[in-house]
């Protein structure tokens, strides 16, 4: 599903009113229609008390023909009219001359002289001050309306966003952002609701189809995308009748130190679980026995060392290797990975200690092998950073848009696929961002990413390209781990349990 920027959201509204023949206002009677439709559902008493914070641009347009919906059906409305301009746009005009002739709510003004209202844990505050047309800081005083309402206990359901949220900018320290129990949006995703930055006001997100046009909306190009299931259904590639296990590839798992034996195992675990034909492991040789008995058809690469990962030729050509799980952070391990890097002729998934020598070696001036990953590491390759793995190979960044900025620079730079692992993931290749749907806080235990590195090794050695490998893992990775959660809680969820539903996961694509 595409996300978009504001002036291409505007783009997309007008478009759509031409080309279905309908006024901006018919438009906003629409998308208000069936946000009342949803707020509708939500209420659940009648002696809720419903205050409706109207700024005087669309997005309070919106909230007053919500307003006059909600009193037509005879509920109890406050509407406050937030004045911080004396304008109002054309189709907000109207739709207050409507609800004042209609006279069935309380209609007040509030600009920077008035007194606040109250917010009790009885009401249920529709926030439609500013949509995606904020473009600085909110006025003090509606700043302040943002931090008495947050203060209480009352809930709030955010029309299009939380006012006071930027589609192209994190909150600066002192700015205030509504908190939402739920936003409504119109058509699209908005990429702030993924982000770090913004999770304290985020709260349920409804997508509404107001029913732009698809046309156009096929048009534009957008290089952000939220992965929801029918994106990744069309990278998905079904498995031909007549195959062998040659056609589904070798995978190879390099990974594992003396005591971190058990990752490279879950990882090869994963891989196998994959769909892949066939999945090899390089590891520390005092594994093996145990690898043998946890996964049979998997099969072992010699390795000199007990206790370290070595550059041990292969004897096949792999079509994909999975390397840095559980490897440490030892001269063995370093000049292995240099080795691995320098002659791996597949794009690689790297992971874990790989990355942290990695962005230790960047800068290392003196050292020959990983000086810098330019020429190293192969092009295409997917590295599969947590943030603090992350900080460490592109540098600290202020907020989280700064940060997506960082992730493509290092991309282009490299010509890497950069998978920053998040509770939203970003998968970015240059300038394509692709934010991740699915996933829960569950999954945040150990494991979690070796599961990730051998499903997305085994989908790269089925022949997946590597940025729809690393976006169709990722997505099935998080669905994995929302699938075992409704079962057994998040609480319980272990890093094997998401291997355990990737059969389901894969069934969901195939619906
Ligand atoms: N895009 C769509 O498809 C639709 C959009 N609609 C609504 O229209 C909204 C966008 O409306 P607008 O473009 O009028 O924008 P807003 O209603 O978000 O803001 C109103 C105006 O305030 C001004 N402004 C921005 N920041 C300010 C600040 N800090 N202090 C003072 N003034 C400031 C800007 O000129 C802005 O246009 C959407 O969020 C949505 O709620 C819906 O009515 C219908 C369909
Ligand atoms: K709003």
């Amino acid at each position: 599903m595409k996300i978009l920027e504001a002036s291409q959201l505007a783009d997309l509204d007008s478009y759509s009113c031409k080309e279905q023949n309908i006024s901006s206002w018919e438009l906003m009677e629409r998308a208000a229609g069936l946000a009342y439709e949803e707020i509708k559902t939500r209420l659940n008493s009648a002696t809720q008390q419903i205050k409706v914070l109207a700024g005087p641009g669309n997005n309070g347009g919106d909230g007053l023909a919500i307003a006059y919906f909600l009193a037509q059906d005879g509920w109890d409305v406050d509407v406050f009219l937030v004045n911080f301009t004396s304008s109002r746009s054309p189709d907000n005009q109207k739709n207050l001359v409507r609800l004042k002739n209609q006279a069935k709510s309380n209609i007040r003004e509030l600009t920077e002289d008035s007194e606040l209202p109250e917010f009790t844990s009885e009401d249920l505050v529709i926030d439609a001050i500013f949509g995606v047309g904020l473009n600085r800081s909110m006025p003090e005083f509606v700043q302040k309306l943002a931090r008495k309402h947050n203060g209480s206990a009352s809930q709030c359901i955010c029309i299009d966003v939380p006012s006071g949220m930027y589609l192209d900018q994190s909150p600066g320290e002192d700015e205030a952002v509504f908190q939402s129990d739920l936003i409504l949006t119109f058509q699209t995703p908005k990429l702030p609701f993924y982000l770090p930055d913004y999770s304290g006001v985020v709260g349920e997100v409804k997508i509404i189809d107001i029913g732009l046009s698809q046309k156009r909306l096929s048009e534009i190009s957008s290089e952000l995308n939220l992965v929801d299931l029918s994106l990744a259904k069309k990278l998905y590639r079904p498995r031909p009748r007549f195959s062998h296990k040659g056609t589904y590839g070798h995978a190879v798992l390099i990974g594992g130190s003396e005591l971190m034996l058990g990752s490279v195992i879950l990882s090869s675990k994963s891989c196998m679980h994959s769909g892949v034909g066939k999945t090899s492991v390089l590891m520390p040789s005092r594994g093996h026995s145990a690898l043998i008995q946890h996964l049979p058809e998997a099969m072992l690469v010699e390795n000199a060392s007990e206790d370290f990962i070595s550059d041990q030729d292969l004897g096949f050509n792999a079509d994909a290797i999975g390397i840095g799980i559980g490897i440490g952070t030892s001269e063995a391990a370093l000049s292995a990975l240099g080795a691995w890097l320098e002659k791996a002729d597949c794009p690689l998934v790297i992971d874990a200690d790989a990355l942290n020598l990695i962005a230790e070696h960047i800068t290392l001036k003196d050292k020959k092998r990983l000086r810098t990953l330019d020429g190293q590491v192969p092009k295409k390759s997917i590295l599969t950073p947590h943030p603090g793995e992350l900080r460490r190979l592109v540098g600290s960044w202020k907020d989280d848009f700064e940060k997506l900025n960082l992730i493509k620079d290092f991309s282009k730079q490299f010509d890497v696929i950069v998978l920053a692992k998040d509770a939203y993931s970003l998968c970015v290749y240059q300038d394509q961002v692709f934010v991740n749907s699915t996933g829960n806080s569950g999954m945040a235990t150990a494991g979690s990413g070796d599961v990730l590195t051998g499903l997305l090794t085994g989908l790269l050695a089925q022949g997946y390209s590597s940025l729809n490998a690393a976006v169709l893992g990722m997505f099935l990775h998080g669905l994995a781990g929302d699938l075992a959660a409704e079962e057994m809680s998040e609480e319980s969820l272990t890093a094997s349990d998401i291997i355990r539903y990737f059969g389901d996961s894969f069934s969901k694509l195939k619906a």
